[in-house]
Parts: C-alpha cells; structure tokens; sequence
C-alpha cells in the first residue's frame, strides 16, 4: 500500500488476518455470536454455514466494512499492524481500498467502462495516472486470460469472463487479503471450477490469503481450509495454527 493507514507499533511481518471474540447483533438477531477466526498469509479459507448462519456478517466484520458490537479485527501486514476494528470509518474505508480486495457474486463491475477501464479503477482511486493504472490492469487481464478483451465493456463478456475481470480488480492495487462473497454462484460447474483457480492462483499462489464465503463444497474444497458456521458460531475449523 502506499501509505500505512495509523499503524501500531507491531514490526512488519508476514499478512495474517487474526480476528477475536466477534458478536455482532442486527436488533434481536444475533448474526455472530463470539467468533474467533485466523486467516495466515498466503492461506484460503472457505466460511461456509447454512443461510442466516452469519457468513456475510462475518466476512464483512474481517474486511472492515462493519465494526462488530465486540471483539478484535487485527490485520498485519508487510506496512504494519493495523487495528480494523478500532479504526473510524475513513481509516477502514482506506484500508479497504489499499489493503483488501472484493470479489463478488456479480462482480459490481461497472457496465458502463470496458473491462480495463474497471480494473484500472482502483489504481486511479489511490493516485496513479491513467496511463500506468491502464499499462498495469492490462497486464492483470492476461494474467487471468483475458488478453484481446480489454477494450470489451462488462456486457459484451460471459459471466466467467465478467468473474476474472472482478478478479483482476481485486489484485491490482497488491492487496493483502482478498475477500470474495459466492464468487462462482452465477457460474455453471466448469467455470466455477476455473473461476476458482484463478482466483486461487492470483491469490495464495502469489502469498495473498483469500477468504471465501460460498455454499459450494467443491468451491470450498479448492480452498485449504473450511470454516463452518451455525448460528452464529464456528463449528468446525477453528483454525490451523
Ligand atoms: N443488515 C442487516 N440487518 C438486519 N439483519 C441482518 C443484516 N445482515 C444480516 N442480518 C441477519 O443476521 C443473520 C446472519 O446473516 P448473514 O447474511 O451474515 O448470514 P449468511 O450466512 O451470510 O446468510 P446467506 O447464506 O443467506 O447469505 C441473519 O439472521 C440475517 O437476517
């Protein structure tokens, strides 16, 4: 990232996602119920749970887009120790964009600009020239295997395409952890699965972690590990380490 959003005092080391103690309540609902989850770097986790089991909300409460009632979010990284929690929202709303990358079931590509156009995006937002943001997302779209297709606009791609140009987004401002909600659930079984590996190969394989929320076992097969919620609270897979 190019500027460490408030940093503590922690000595720069390996990205690792630690997360502690998470309730979250939305009115008499309890969406999380003291969830204690670790996400190291380089490493996929699968979050999976039947619908109202809290997935979303505990995806959310990780990347910082909802502070939970209680508990800890900490995310080190190579830039520093950062306190997602803790934060105001400008400093996750910055964190959001320099540390974290999304990947979603529809992507939120915009259908109005073309496929490099979407992807340069995120590059101009934390100050880089169109020119190199345009020279780097191109790059990212071969990466991916859609060279040829730069100047096509969302519309004009099928839906797999359309999933690794929102792939490619998520990685180019360098992210440490990519998040991605039901990534392949528009998807047919054979996209999916490809969709699956680019997003792991663009990930982990380049020592990003990637955390997943998916009613997909074989979705959640690709990925190193599965946590498992029911109302609230993990049930299987705490953690690795
Ligand atoms: N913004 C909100 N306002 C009110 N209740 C909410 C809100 N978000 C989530 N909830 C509630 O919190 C609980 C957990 O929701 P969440 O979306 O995290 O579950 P999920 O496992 O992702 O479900 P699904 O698989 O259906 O997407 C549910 O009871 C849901 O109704």
């Amino acid at each position: 990232m190019n500027t460490a959003p408030s940093p503590d005092s922690a000595p720069a080391s390996a990205p690792a996602l630690v997360a502690t103690g998470l309730v979250k309540s939305y009115g008499p609902s309890t969406a999380l119920a003291g969830v204690d989850v670790r996400v190291a770097a380089g490493e996929s986790v699968a979050i999976m749970g039947a619908s109202g089991s809290g997935k979303t909300t505990l995806l959310h409460c990780l990347a910082g887009i909802v502070r939970p009632d209680s508990g800890a979010v900490v995310l080190t990284t190579g830039s520093g120790r950062f306190d997602v929690t803790g934060m105001d929202e400008t400093g996750r709303s910055r964190l959001r964009r320099e540390e974290f990358g999304f990947v979603f079931q529809q992507g939120l590509l915009l259908p109005e600009l073309t496929a490099v156009e979407n992807v340069a995006l995120p590059l101009m937002l934390t100050g880089s020239d169109r020119r190199s943001a345009e020279s780097t997302a191109a790059g990212w779209l071969a990466d991916l295997g859609l060279a040829g297709l730069e100047s096509r606009r969302i519309g004009e791609l099928s839906g797999g395409q359309a999933q690794r140009v929102a792939i490619a987004r998520a990685q180019t401002t360098g992210a440490s952890v990519v998040f991605a909600d039901e990534p392949t659930g528009a998807l047919d079984s054979v996209t999916s699965a490809e969709v699956m590996d680019a997003l792991i190969r663009s990930t982990t394989g380049r020592g990003r972690s990637l955390v997943v929320v998916t009613h997909d076992e074989s979705v959640a097969a690709r990925c190193a590990r599965t946590v498992r919620l029911a109302d609230g609270r993990i049930v299987d897979g705490v953690s690795a380490r």
